[in-house]
């Protein structure tokens, strides 16, 4: 599954236009999907129907045709001066004998539900004049609202607030990115029957879904030993940061590591966990970290300013190797890629700023394009810019253009101390389970936002995480898991 931009999904209409296929028959899909996702989240109130005068409003139009033949109780109140299929559905409404009525004379009825069928992709700039002031009035009336493919004028402002988006053919970035996402409220994605191929376009970021990463999960044979199934050699710890390489070797063992070795400085109070072996050295070396039993290594927790050296250390294994926090400079990163060791790297908005010398807020703010940036900059380096939404990226060879990945498990309540230590051992895990970089870093990101979900409460903690990660996996093995932008099933299907 692809993540589209305005532009992106109008050129998808475009192909699908011209494979043959008529752009009328995907109002009609939208605006009934539309209609009967209206029609079950909404089974009693009067629909009010708001419509534009481009294809959003189209689909308004045909939603309203399919609820009022449903006994629903609707009014539309539409922009003049629609044509090609929108025109189309405006007459197919009024032959049913609804009346139109124009945009100017509504007016807030209490307990009504609003269809936004105002703007979608088509939205050029900022709402300004009557479009501003309607929406200042819609937003005033503080009526439920149902979005048709995006609150109509995002992604600028002003826009509306919706408590349900119906996405239409794919989810667009508004419905992953904040501040947009939090005027979608609840996202529903509707299919609207265009061709595979006019969907899918490889330059566009891959969407993080459970079946896609449940094809990534390792199968463990039944005659599995721990030392079969991946071991991995965690390195960091200092002072005053011994929780870190603690919470990353659990998460490690978590996820299925047969064996976790936590190397650390002598005499810092690092508690590894007890089943895994301890490894105190005397210094950065290199020497203690020799004969270590691990296929992947997780480098950089919480070793304070010696993160280089310890990064250094232990590039001497000539493992796959997970970078991580203190590690994460441009000599450290760019050693590893000249020895050719598969490589993940793991910054939040800070590092990656660091790395690229822009501010953190800027990286926050752009996390498609700072992604790209680090992935072109480090090329063969599996990239996983960490936030909400985690952004991966890879260029596989220098000057390849990245591809992209966007995770869509995690919430907020993971905005927690210790939680980019335990996604550091879920894919260091995957790493030494045989993984390559960039399947280990997806399905890793997706299984640490998929524990989080599964806790789902402020106040969960890292450690809590890692613990929940035995379940997430099996959820998903056996394809218990829903992407956030499925339909909650209920026992009425019909409309
Ligand atoms: N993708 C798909 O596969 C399918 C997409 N479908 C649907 O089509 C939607 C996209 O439709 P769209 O392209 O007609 O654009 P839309 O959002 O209705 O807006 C256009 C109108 O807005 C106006 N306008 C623009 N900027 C403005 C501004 N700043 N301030 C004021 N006005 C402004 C512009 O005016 P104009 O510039 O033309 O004078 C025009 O009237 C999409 O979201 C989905 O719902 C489905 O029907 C089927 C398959
Ligand atoms: N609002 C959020 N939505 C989704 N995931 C989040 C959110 N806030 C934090 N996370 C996740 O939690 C982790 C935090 O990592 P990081 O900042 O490195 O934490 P720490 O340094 O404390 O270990 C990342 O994986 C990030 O994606
Ligand atoms: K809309």
């Amino acid at each position: 599954m692809r993540l589209y931009t305005s532009e992106a999904m109008r050129a998808a209409d475009a192909r699908a236009v011209g494979l043959g296929y008529p752009s009328l028959l995907l109002m009609e899909a939208a605006g009934r999907a539309v209609a009967e996702v209206v029609a079950r989240a909404y089974p009693s109130p009067k629909i009010v129907v708001l419509c534009g005068k481009g294809n959003n409003g189209g689909d308004g139009l045909v939603a309203a045709r399919w609820l009022r033949l449903w006994g629903r109780e609707v009014e539309v109140y539409a922009a003049a001066g629609q044509e090609g299929d929108a025109g189309l559905a405006r007459s197919a409404l009024e032959a049913h004998g609804l009346k139109i009525q124009p945009l100017e004379a509504w007016a807030p009825e209490p307990g009504s539900l609003l269809v936004d069928a105002l703007f979608g992709t088509g939205l050029r700039g900022r709402l300004e004049g009557f479009w501003a002031s309607l929406v200042a009035q819609i937003r005033a009336s503080g009526l439920p609202t149902v979005a048709v493919d995006l609150p109509s004028g995002l992604p600028y402002e002003p826009h509306l607030e919706a408590e349900l988006t119906v996405a239409l053919a794919g989810l667009k970035t508004e419905h992953l990115f904040y501040p947009a996402r939090s005027a979608c409220g609840r996202v529903v994605l509707v299919p609207i029957g265009m061709p595979e191929p006019a969907l899918v376009s490889p330059a566009l970021p891959e969407l993080l879904t459970p079946d896609g990463m449940r094809r990534l999960l390792p199968r463990r044979p039944g005659n599995a030993n721990k030392g079969s199934v991946g071991r991995v050699l965690v390195v960091g710890g200092q002072a005053i940061y011994t929780g870190a390489p603690t919470l990353t070797a659990l998460a490690a063992a978590r996820s299925g590591a047969g064996l976790v070795t936590v190397a650390y400085p002598a005499g810092s109070a690092v508690q590894p966990p007890l089943e895994a072996i301890r490894k105190p050295l005397q210094d950065w070396s290199g020497e203690g970290l020799q004969g270590a039993k691990a296929e992947a290594v997780a480098v950089g927790m919480g070793t304070g300013p010696e993160g280089v050296a310890a990064a250094r250390a232990a590039l001497e294994l000539g493992l796959p190797t997970l970078v991580d926090a203190d590690a994460l400079q441009v000599e450290v990163i760019d050693a590893y890629l000249q020895a050719r060791l598969p490589t993940v790297i793991t910054p939040h908005p800070g590092e990656a700023g660091r790395l690229l010398g822009r501010s953190a807020a800027e990286v926050a703010q752009q996390p498609l394009e700072s992604a790209a940036l680090l992935a072109r900059r480090f090329p063969g380096a599996a990239v996983v810019l960490k936030g909400g939404p985690t952004v991966m990226a890879l260029s596989p060879v220098p000057d390849s253009a990245p591809v992209l990945a966007v995770n869509t498990t995690g919430n907020a309540a993971m905005a927690s101390g210790g939680m980019g230590d335990v996604l550091s051992g879920i894919i260091a895990a995957y790493l030494a389970a045989g993984l390559e970089p960039w399947d280990a870093a997806r399905l890793g990101v997706y299984l640490h936002g998929l524990s989080g979900d599964l806790i789902g409460k402020v106040g969960m903690l890292a450690h809590e995480v890692a613990e929940g990660l035995p379940e997430a996996v099996w959820r998903l093995s056996k394809g218990r898991v829903r992407g956030f932008w499925a339909q909650e099933p209920e026992a009425d299907e019909a409309p």
